[in-house]
């Protein structure tokens, strides 16, 4: 579904990805871990076409990404959630939901919100005229991952979507990728630091540590002290 080979990129003179690669296959769930300031974001930035590329490729599906903008790769089927999410606190759940299917071409777009985003997240529907500003951070969090999927991407990057978020949300959050990747046929790559969120939904992962992939394999198959190594601060 998305390709990354040898990919490099930076912020103006200050490379910071090096010869990184990543698969990310259909409907399959892919962690990548690592410490702070590695780079995390920095890929997703690019994959999302955020920062430009100086070097490699990313291909999604048949087409290999070059310099298009963050809204046609969005169009195309890419979704992204933000770390720090990035929803709107003057608008309500309902229009910051009817915003999410701006993606999705004319003909396809409704005016009302997919049943299936509240069997999802039940706390929408229950305060769906409540402003984003006055949600909780598990709260605003849902919203923002119901916002990406309201357009059914084929791929969804999440960057670090159960930072500072109680347990029985964070439980919430990592099911409902599962079920959505399975039911949807949706790629989703999860940057994360807990370990243990990547083990609890992902089918693989990657460790990226100075701009570099480290290792990367399928999550039933992890070695912990391997991985920690990699991860310790
Ligand atoms: N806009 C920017 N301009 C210059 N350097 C930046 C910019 N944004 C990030 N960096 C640097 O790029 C490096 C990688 O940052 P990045 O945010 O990708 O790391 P990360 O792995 O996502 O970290 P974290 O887990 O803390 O979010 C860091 O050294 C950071 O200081």
């Amino acid at each position: 579904m998305l390709l990354v080979s040898n990919l490099q990129a930076g912020y103006d003179e200050t490379m910071i990805l090096q010869n990184v690669h990543l698969e990310l296959p259909k409907g399959k769930i892919v962690g990548l871990l690592g410490r702070n300031g590695v780079g995390k974001t920095t890929l997703v930035k690019a994959l999302m076409g955020l920062l430009p590329v100086s070097n490699g490729t990313i291909r999604f599906e048949e087409n290999e990404w070059k310099k298009e903008r963050p809204e046609a790769r969005a169009r195309a089927g890419m979704a992204y959630v933000p770390q720090g999410r990035e929803i709107f606190s003057d608008l309500s759940i309902r229009e910051n939901l009817l915003l999410g299917m701006e993606a999705l071409p004319k003909s396809l777009r409704s005016t009302s919100i997919p049943q299936e985003i509240f069997q999802w997240f039940p706390v929408l529907e229950e305060m769906i005229d409540r402003k984003g500003g006055d949600l909780s951070g598990g709260q605003q969090q849902q919203l923002a991952i119901a916002r990406a999927i309201i357009s059914n991407p084929k791929v969804l990057l999440l960057d670090e979507p159960m930072e500072g978020i109680q347990p029985s949300i964070v439980q919430l959050i990592q099911d409902v990728l599962v079920k959505i990747s399975s039911e949807k046929d949706m790629s989703i790559l999860l940057v994360e630091h807990n370990l243990d969120a990547v083990i609890a939904c992902a089918d693989q992962f990657y460790i990226l540590d100075k701009g570099q992939m480290v290792m990367n394999g399928n999550c039933n198959d992890i070695n912990e002290d391997d991985l920690q190594r990699h991860l310790a601060v």
